[in-house]
């Protein structure tokens, strides 16, 4: 068993919970609201500006110009194509770009920041294969239906599925799984506690973003 799938493992009754939530099904089916989109789209837009960083700087610690490049493109689609989603989305919801933090996007700042001053590659790896994987599971079952959808739904879909994106996914695991056979077993200890909290993170807040954040106009 890899590493990514022994630690996805151990997280199980999380993971699923996360990746087969009632915010995503609504989401895929066309009845989540617009406010409940809304809401979710002004906290998650908090959550790229950290996650950029995070992602950033795992590029600056990959060991070689080979391991930096698919992430460095990764930062290109996200900086790019996902930063224009978030802007046409909140202006056809007609909310506005900012909103303060709620709880559950505060928790997932910290880790990024932790995981990214931290100064250790798989470390940095723990949060964003956790980040994009579970976005990548949630999705993938829904993406012949993304065209269907309003574009502030559908386009989310299509960002976190597909053969690029499965890509990403994959590229980003398999760094941690090289990196994981490197470290003795503190260091594992750290890995798996970084990774079992954002599993952990991701699940309260998709449980939020249903319950429905509080939408700045
Ligand atoms: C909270 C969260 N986790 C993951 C992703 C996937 N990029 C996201 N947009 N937001």
């Amino acid at each position: 068993m890899s590493a990514t799938h022994h630690l996805q493992s151990l997280v199980a009754k999380d993971w699923h919970a996360a990746t087969h939530h009632a915010f995503t099904n609504a989401l895929a089916d066309g009845t989540l609201s617009r406010a409940k989109m809304a809401g979710y789209l002004q906290q998650d837009y908090q959550f790229i500006e950290g996650f950029v960083r995070l992602l950033s700087s795992a590029v600056a610690h990959a060991p070689s110009l080979a391991d930096a490049v698919p992430g460095a493109r990764f930062l290109g689609q996200i900086c790019g194509a996902e930063n224009t989603y978030f802007l046409r989305s909140l202006q056809a919801l007609d909310v506005s770009q900012t909103a303060p933090p709620a709880p559950e996007t505060t928790a997932f700042q910290q880790l990024m920041d932790q995981a990214r001053h931290s100064g250790r590659y798989e470390i940095m790896l723990s949060v964003l294969v956790v980040a994009e994987w579970i976005y990548l599971d949630w999705a993938t079952p829904f993406e012949n239906r993304a065209d269907e959808l309003p574009f502030w739904l559908g386009e989310w879909i299509s960002l976190h599925s597909g053969k690029d994106f499965s890509q990403v996914v994959a590229y980003l695991r398999d760094q941690l799984d090289h990196v994981w056979e490197t470290l003795d077993n503190d260091a594992r200890a750290q890995v798996t506690a970084t990774f079992t909290q954002a599993v952990r993170l991701e699940r309260a807040f998709f449980d939020a973003s249903w319950a429905g954040f509080a939408v700045a106009k």
